[in-house]
């Protein structure tokens, strides 16, 4: 099978960290739409999101997501990628979409531990704990409507990945 793989989740879920680790696992190439948005503008998401506010953000994020999909390769996506349906709609048609699953107090303590503030400028401006409880929500039943296979991501990153290629060979199988 050569589809690309999707990773989707909330900030912290582990795509960036996971995805790198999946795709080395498969021999895949391994792209991220955050890094992606961020070579071809030269701008943070937060520098983004102060001159185009997060309307352009996601504008080009929808771009990016269709810039970087090929065969062969795990994509890990933004955060809010299944905010439009366009994307969870091109994402379903074009591979495999698996999400990355962890509650909102393991999200907030690995953000808090690693905040990277100019690629997760504040959604609500409330405090991050808070913030990811909002935030799962708001987008749980988006995230497990987009996916082919939900995984929990509260587990080691070895262990998210063989969860993962148990997943996708389980559903080769069937
Ligand atoms: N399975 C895991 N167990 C423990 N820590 C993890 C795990 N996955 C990721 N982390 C840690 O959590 C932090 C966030 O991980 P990562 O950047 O991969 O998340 P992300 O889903 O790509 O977030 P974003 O949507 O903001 O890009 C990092 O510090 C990473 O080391
Ligand atoms: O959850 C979100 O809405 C986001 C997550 C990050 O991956 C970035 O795409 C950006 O900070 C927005
Ligand atoms: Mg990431």
């Amino acid at each position: 099978m050569s589809l690309p793989i999707f990773l989707i989740g909330a900030r912290g879920c582990g795509k960036t960290t996971v995805g790198e680790a999946l795709s080395q696992a498969l021999g895949y190439a391994f792209t991220d739409t955050d890094h992606h948005l961020q070579l071809s503008t030269q701008r943070s998401v937060a520098e983004i999101v102060a001159e185009e506010g997060w309307e352009g953000f996601r504008a080009r994020e929808t771009q990016s997501l269709r810039a970087v999909t090929a065969p062969r390769t795990v994509i890990a996506t933004g955060g809010g990628m299944v905010l439009a349906e366009e994307n969870c709609r091109f994402m379903q048609e074009q591979g495999q979409v698996i999400w990355l699953s962890a509650s909102p107090e393991i999200l907030a303590e690995r953000l808090e531990s690693e905040p990277e503030a100019a690629q997760r400028p504040t959604l609500t401006g409330r405090p991050i704990a808070d913030e990811m409880s909002d935030v799962l929500r708001e987008r749980a039943h988006l995230y497990q409507a987009a996916a082919h296979h939900q995984v929990d991501a509260m587990q080691s990153p070895e262990r998210v990945v063989e969860a993962i290629l148990l997943s996708l060979s389980l559903a080769r199988a069937s």
